[in-house]
C-alpha cells in the first residue's frame, strides 16, 4: 500500500469507517493521532536509549532476560534461515535482548530491531511490541497495521509475558523486516511466539519458587513432565503464591488467582501432593476439577537451599548451628571471636534453644584441651570440687548448665575455684534473663565476661530447615512431612524450643504409618493437657485478648491453630479490619 492510501485508510477510521482492520489496530491508531498527536507521514527514525540507559533497563529486567533466554534460543533454532528476529523487551516496551542474523545487525539496528530500541506505543506508533503491552495479548502487527510509515514493511508478532503475580513483565516479539504480504502468513509465528512466552513464565516460576511446592498442570499426560500448560506456586497450606498465566483458567469466575486455595477448584488437598511426583506415571496423575472436568498434574517437592549448607558447614561447629537466621548468624559470628580467647561466657536462652549445644561447639572452635560439664540443679560444693580437679593438666572448658539452680553455697565454692584456677574457662548457660539471674556480683563478673543470646524457636527464620535437619537425623531416609503438616509445625509457638521439636517428630515418626507423617500424626502441642478454657472464655474474648494473633490464641485455648481457624470460621468471626 502506498503511503498515500495509507495515510488516507488511518483517515477513514478516524472518521468512524470499519476498513476491515483488526479492532485492536484500529484503537491504536485513534489513540496515536488523539492521544499521542502523531503523523503518520512522518519518518520518525526507531528510538533508541542510551548506553547507560540500556545497561539500566537491562540489570531491572535481569531475572526475566535469565528465565528468558534457554527459550529464545529454542525458538531462534526453530526459525532458523527465515530472517526472523527475536526481541525480548521490558515492559515499557525497550528491548533488553535480541537474537537475529549478524549479517544484518545495521539494517536491523536502523529499523529499530535491535538492543535498546523502544518499542512502547507513544513514542514508536501502532507497532507489536507497544500493542501487546497495551492489550496485554498476543498481537501480530503486520506492514500497514503499522501507524508510521517508517515501518510498515514490518511485519511483528508479540507475546506478553507475566511475572508470577500476574503484572506484566516483559513482551517477546518476533519479527521480520520483509514478509509475504498475507497477514495469515504469520500464524505459525504466533503459535511459536506464544508457547515461547508460556516456557518463559514457567522457568521464571521455577526458578522463584525453589522453597514451595510447584504444581504444574496440562490436559495431556504426555506433555505433563516436558511442557506443561500452566503452574501454580503453592505455600504449606495450599494457598497459592504465584502463578502462570495458564493457570487462570483454573479459576475463571474472575476473582484473582494468588491467595486462593488449590483445593477449591482441584479435588486434592494440598497433602495429595506428593502423590502427584514424578515418580508416578504421568497418566496415573489425573487431578479432577471441581467443574467435573479433569487435568494432569506434576508436584515437584520444595528444594533445600543447597549452596547457603555448604557455606555452613565451611565455617565450623558454630556455623553449622543455623541456616541465615539474622539474629543466630551475627550471635554465631560473635561467638566464634569469642571461642578463640579465654572470656568466661554466660549462654542466655529459652530451656530447650541449644544451650548447651552451643557451649559444646565454643569449646570444640577454641580449646584443645579437656571439657567438664556439670549440671548445677543440687550440685554440692563438693561434688563441684571433685568435677574441678579431674580437669588438670591444660587449658579446661567448665561448663556450668543452668546456673540459676547453683545452691548459695556452691556459689561461694565456685568463685574461690575460679579465682584459684586460672586454667578454667567457664561457660555457663541460664534460662533466665542476665538482668533477672540472681547472682551474687562477683559470681556474676567471674562467668559473663561476655553474653550470647540464643533466639527462641519461634522466632527463628531457619525453623524450617531445622525441621528438615531433625527429620533427616531421626527418621528414615525416605519419610517425610505432609505439607498440611509442616504448615502446622511451622506455626506453632514451641515453648519447649528444639527439645519439644525434637520430641513432637519422635512421636510423629512413631506414630505414622506410612512414609508420610501427616497433620494428624503430630501430638497436640504440650498446652493442650492443661485443658480448654474455651468453656469459660467465648472465642471471640480470647482473640481480642490476644489481639487475633492466632498462634497465641490457640496457645492459650491449648488447641493448635488450626483448631482456633475452624472455631473462627464455625463461629463466623473475622478479625477487625
Ligand atoms: N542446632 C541444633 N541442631 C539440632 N539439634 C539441636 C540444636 N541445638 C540443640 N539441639 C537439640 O535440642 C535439644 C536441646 O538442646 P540443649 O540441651 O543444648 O538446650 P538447652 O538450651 O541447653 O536446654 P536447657 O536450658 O533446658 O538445658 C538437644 O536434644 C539438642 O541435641
Amino acid at each position: 500500500m502506498s503511503d498515500y492510501h495509507h495515510v488516507a485508510e488511518i483517515e477513514r477510521v478516524l472518521d468512524g469507517a470499519v476498513t476491515g482492520r483488526d479492532g485492536f489496530v484500529s484503537a491504536s491508531w485513534r489513540r496515536c493521532v488523539e492521544l499521542y498527536g502523531m503523523d503518520p507521514t512522518r519518518r520518525d527514525p526507531a528510538h533508541i536509549v542510551t548506553e547507560a540507559e540500556l545497561r539500566e533497563h537491562r540489570v531491572q529486567a535481569e531475572r526475566m532476560i535469565a528465565a528468558a533466554r534457554s527459550s529464545l534460543k529454542t525458538l531462534f533454532r526453530q526459525v532458523a534461515g527465515q530472517n526472523y528476529v527475536l526481541l525480548l523487551t521490558d515492559a515499557g516496551g525497550v528491548c533488553v535482548d535480541f537474537f537475529g542474523d549478524d549479517l544484518f545487525v545495521e539494517e536491523l539496528r536502523g529499523a529499530g530491531l535491535y538492543l535498546g530500541s523502544n518499542w512502547s506505543e507513544d513514542l514508536a506508533g501502532t507497532c507489536g511490541v507497544g500493542a501487546c503491552i497495551v492489550t496485554q495479548e498476543p498481537v501480530t502487527v503486520h506492514q500497514d497495521d503499522h501507524f508510521g510509515n517508517a515501518h510498515t514493511g514490518l511485519s511483528c508478532t508479540a507475546a506478553p509475558i507475566f511475572d508470577s503475580l500476574g503484572e506484566l513483565a516483559a513482551v517477546l516479539d518476533i519479527s521480520l523486516l520483509r514478509s509475504p504480504s498475507p497477514k495469515r502468513s504469520q500464524n505459525l509465528a504466533m503459535s511459536l511466539v506464544t508457547n515461547a512466552a508460556r516456557r518463559v513464565e514457567m522457568a521464571n516460576l521455577m526458578a522463584e519458587g525453589r522453597r514451595d511446592w510447584i504444581l504444574r498442570v496440562s490436559d495431556r499426560p504426555e506433555f505433563l513432565d516436558i511442557d506443561p500448560e500452566a503452574a501454580v506456586r503453592l505455600d504449606g497450606a495450599g494457598r497459592i503464591l504465584g502463578y502462570t498465566r495458564g493457570a487462570r483458567r483454573l479459576f475463571p469466575d474472575g476473582g484473582g488467582v494468588l491467595g486462593r486455595r488449590i483445593d477449591e477448584v482441584l479435588g486434592m488437598t494440598v497433602d495429595d501432593l506428593p502423590d502427584l511426583m514424578r515418580d508416578r506415571p504421568s497418566e496415573d496423575r489425573m487431578i479432577e476439577m471441581r467443574d467435573g472436568g479433569a487435568l494432569f498434574g506434576h508436584a515437584i517437592a520444595p528444594q533445600a537451599p543447597r549452596s547457603a549448607l555448604r557455606s555452613a558447614r565451611r565455617g565450623g561447629p558454630l556455623a553449622g548451628l543455623t541456616q541465615g537466621d539474622p539474629a543466630m548468624t551475627e550471635m554465631l559470628n560473635r561467638a566464634a571471636r569469642l571461642a578463640r580467647t579465654s572470656v568466661p561466657l554466660l549462654v542466655c536462652g529459652e530451656t530447650g534453644t541449644g544451650k548447651t549445644r552451643l557451649a559444646r561447639a565454643l569449646h570444640m572452635a577454641g580449646s584443645a584441651g579437656g571439657f567438664v560439664m556439670l549440671d548445677c540443679a543440687g550440685l554440692t560444693p563438693e561434688a563441684l570440687r571433685q568435677g574441678c580437679a579431674g580437669a588438670r593438666g591444660g587449658a579446661t572448658t567448665l561448663l556450668l548448665r543452668r546456673i540459676e539452680d547453683m545452691p548459695e553455697e556452691t556459689m561461694v565454692a565456685l568463685s574461690a575455684i575460679l579465682d584459684s584456677r586460672n586454667d578454667l574457662r567457664a561457660i555457663t548457660t541460664t534460662c533466665v534473663a542476665p538482668d533477672r539471674l540472681e547472682l551474687p556480683l562477683p559470681l556474676f563478673h567471674r562467668l559473663a565476661g561476655a553474653t550470647l543470646s540464643i533466639p527462641p524457636l519461634r522466632q527463628r527464620r531457619d525453623l524450617s530447615w531445622l525441621v528438615n535437619l531433625l527429620l533427616r537425623r531421626r527418621a528414615p531416609e525416605d519419610m517425610r512431612l505432609s505439607p498440611s503438616a509442616r504448615a502446622e509445625l511451622l506455626g506453632r509457638d514451641w515453648p519447649g524450643n528444639l527439645r519439644e521439636l525434637e520430641h513432637v517428630l519422635d512421636v510423629a515418626i512413631a506414630l505414622c504409618e506410612g512414609r508420610v507423617i501427616d497433620q494428624q500424626d503430630l501430638p497436640a502441642p504440650v498446652t493442650m493437657v492443661s485443658g480448654s478454657t474455651e468453656a469459660e472464655e467465648p472465642l471471640e474474648q480470647v482473640m481480642e485478648a490476644c489481639g487475633w494473633n492466632m498462634a497465641r490464641a490457640a496457645r492459650r485455648l491449648g488447641v493448635n491453630r488450626s483448631t482456633v481457624l475452624r472455631r473462627l470460621r464455625r463461629a463466623g468471626l473475622r478479625p477487625p479490619t
